[in-house]
């Protein structure tokens, strides 16, 4: 597994806001968004593209265009919801998948409560949108099931991830033949006694959409 830790200081500023208490929610919203689309720009380093010729006012010019199939993007309701926008902003023309899933608070353990992606991804490239990654579990399922269903590779975007996570992760996928890629704004220092990535940020579905 690759690990990719933006090093900007457009990211590190929006991440500081971000992780801030006292900013509220229309405000995260906004800032989760712009970080998205930062981090999108190094995650799509790979992403396919096909070689074509367009003529310009002037004279032809070799160029490129995304690759069909076209990538999906499949954000973790709920709190990857908050980072669709900033996506597809930078991939208009990928296609968008659904995923329910949420980390039962005493054990930790991810569910999965919703499902709405192609039954078949064979030779698609994947983009999973959830703001943190903390013990792993949930995109470890994300990932499960995306490589279950023929996914060609998998790339999480994440705006924060903890140590236990990434190392979760790499073990859980070991040897497998499918890349898998993280990209995040920041490789946080533990979690604490309920899985809670410190410093963090706090709970971030509860913060874009307030407390459920
Ligand atoms: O790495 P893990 O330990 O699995 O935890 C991370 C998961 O927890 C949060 O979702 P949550 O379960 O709070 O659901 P929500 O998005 O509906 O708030 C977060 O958005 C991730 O999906
Ligand atoms: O720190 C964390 C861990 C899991 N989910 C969150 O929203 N925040
Ligand atoms: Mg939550």
């Amino acid at each position: 597994m690759q690990t990719l830790i933006v090093d900007h200081p457009l990211v590190a500023h929006k991440l500081t806001a971000l992780r801030d208490a006292r900013t509220d929610s229309p405000t995260f919203r906004r800032l989760a968004d712009e970080l998205v689309t930062l981090l999108a720009y190094e995650a799509t380093r790979d992403v396919q593209v096909t070689d074509v010729t367009v003529d310009t006012p002037l004279a032809p010019a070799q160029g490129v265009r995304l690759a069909r199939p076209v990538p999906l993007v499949v954000p973790i309701l709920r709190a990857g919801l908050g980072m669709l926008d900033g996506m597809t902003r930078l991939l208009p023309t990928a296609e968008v998948g659904f995923l329910g899933m949420i980390r039962d608070e005493s054990t930790l353990k991810a569910q999965t409560y919703a499902t709405r992606l192609p039954e078949d991804l064979s030779g698609r490239q994947c983009y999973v949108l959830d703001p943190m990654l903390a013990t792993g579990g949930t995109l470890a399922a994300a990932i499960e099931f995306l490589f279950g269903r023929g996914a060609r590779d998998v790339t999480a975007i994440c705006l924060l991830a903890a140590p236990e996570g990434i190392a979760y992760l790499d073990e859980a996928f070991r040897g497998g033949e499918r890349p898998i890629r993280v990209v995040t704004a920041a490789l946080d220092e533990r979690l604490n006694e309920n899985g809670y990535i410190v410093p963090g940020l706090g709970d971030a579905g509860d913060r874009l959409y307030g407390v459920v």
